[in-house]
């Protein structure tokens, strides 16, 4: 039992039972429901303490095993979303002993293992509830529906094919004769397919937990008068004095319904005062955490100063802007034409950023593989690669074992091989009530 909905006022707020004894627990708060509602009907009904006076009127759903989220009985009581109403309304069906709290995601741990979803859909319900982008929503949703599973069953089924063939060889020799002949090929391509899905998972992240793109450069050249059109609100300060961003701000925005994080960082220069150095420090650090890095270079950089100020964002991708071109139009190669004064050059600007993060495609359509996907799809692979060297060097029995390793770690993609503390780990990340 937990509340389904936020506790916080609203207009609705529903209480969720299930198990065996959801309907006669819920019917104890709701005497005026039948002892055998039609399933899946809405009944107005009167929710009562324990001498009968009413707390609530409201709506009491019945969904009958296995027809409801969890696949067991469940019973909602949808009342009136007041926070207090709903603690005595929680602390009434607390009363029957053999109702307890739910803990952090157990309605759904319960549907995984009642076999109404696999893990991927399970994790995209807590992806979607998460989501804070239009893309993060549409990629959880295509989760939810299946995307991820689609792909990990795709592979999961002829992986264990492959291993029945293989064990089969090694257990009746004679019968199964010759069904590991092109055991390599297979290998390969299985292989393959693990590093395709592999390499979603930078953009999940991209997705998931939006992109990180700073502004910089030398100081003066525009780069807070940028991100404030950016960013749609005057959020950090201008001044025509050299050094006037100090600490690194950051703002969010949407572009196509991929979510961004913008950061404002101090100008570089040479000479600066004590604070300025500090804020210069941070904007080494944020450069060397960002997804991209854009710099902005002001009207009559020289090629060696642009090429100097290039440098600094090392390791990270950059794209440079040449900023400030209300003032003087920029040589073609020193980067995009942009004025943060007059909003000039905003939208190619905008597409070259999620192009340069993105590529072609659109964010939601990516199959959102989580860290953990991740994990133990490499996993996968490596043992896949093992695998495949050993079609050629060695004996069926270690090619065997490769690719029961392979299965087992792509099962703890789709949980057909997932551990207690796997599953503890995955669901006490879920909220309360999920
Ligand atoms: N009020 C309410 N809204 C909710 C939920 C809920 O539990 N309660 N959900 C939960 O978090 C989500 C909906 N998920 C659900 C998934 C399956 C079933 C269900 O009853 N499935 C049955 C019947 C399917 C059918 O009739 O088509 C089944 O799959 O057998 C219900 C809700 C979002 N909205
Ligand atoms: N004409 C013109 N002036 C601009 C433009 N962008 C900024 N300025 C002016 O240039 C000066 C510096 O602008 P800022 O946005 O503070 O520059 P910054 O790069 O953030 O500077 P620091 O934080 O000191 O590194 C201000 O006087 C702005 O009004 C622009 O696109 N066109
Ligand atoms: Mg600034």
């Amino acid at each position: 039992m937990a509340l389904a909905t936020a506790p916080a006022a609203g207009a609705v707020g529903i209480l969720r039972l299930s198990g065996p004894g959801a309907l006669e627990a819920g019917r104890r708060l709701a005497p005026g429901v039948p002892a055998s509602p039609v399933p899946r009907h809405a009944y107005l009904a009167s929710f009562v303490d324990a001498a009968g006076r009413p707390l609530d009127e409201g709506l009491f759903l019945y969904f009958r095993a296995p027809h409801s989220f969890t696949g067991e009985d469940v019973v909602e009581l949808q009342a009136h979303g007041s926070p207090r109403l709903l603690q005595l309304l929680l602390a009434r069906v607390l009363e029957d002993a053999r109702v307890r709290p739910a803990h952090a995601g157990e309605f759904t741990r319960r549907a995984f293992l009642h076999g109404r979803m696999d893990l991927t859909r399970a994790e995209a319900v807590a992806d979607l509830v998460a989501a804070d982008s239009e893309a993060a929503v549409r990629a959880a949703a295509a989760g939810l529906s299946g995307g991820l599973a689609t792909r990990v069953r795709a592979l999961e089924e002829p992986l264990r094919a492959l291993h029945a063939d293989l064990e089969g060889v090694l257990n009746f020799p004679e019968e199964a004769e010759g069904a590991d002949e092109d055991s390599g090929p297979r290998v390969a391509a299985l292989r393959a397919e693990a590093e395709a899905l592999l390499a979603d998972s930078g953009r999940s992240r991209l997705v998931r937990r939006g992109a990180r793109v700073a502004l910089y450069g030398p100081v003066n050249a525009g780069k807070s008068t940028l991100f404030n059109r950016l960013v749609g609100e005057a959020r950090a300060l201008v001044d025509d004095e050299p050094g006037t961003t100090r600490d690194v701000l950051e703002a969010r925005v949407e572009w196509s319904g991929l979510g961004l994080s913008l950061l404002d960082t101090a100008g570089l220069r040479e000479t600066p005062g004590r604070v300025e150095a500090l804020g210069i420090a941070r904007t080494r650090e944020a450069l060397a955490a960002v997804d991209l890095a854009l710099l902005v270079l002001p009207p009559g950089a020289t090629p060696a100063e642009a090429e100097a100020w290039t440098r600094e964002a090392g390791a990270t991708p950059m794209l440079r802007v040449a900023g400030k071109c209300d003032v003087a139009r920029p040589p073609e190669d020193v980067g995009l034409p942009v004025s943060g004064k007059t909003g000039e050059g905003l939208e190619p600007l905008r597409a070259a950023v999620l192009s340069r993060l993105w590529g072609e495609g659109t964010p939601a359509a990516v199959a959102l593989v989580s860290e953990r996907h991740a994990d133990a799809l490499r996993r996968t692979a490596e043992a896949l690669g093992r695998a495949h060297e050993a079609s050629r060097l060695s004996t069926l029995e270690v090619l065997s074992g490769e690719v029961g390793l392979a299965l087992e770690a792509l099962g703890e993609v789709s949980g057909t091989s997932a551990s207690e503390a796997l599953l503890d780990a995955i669901f006490q990340r879920f909220c309360i009530g999920k």
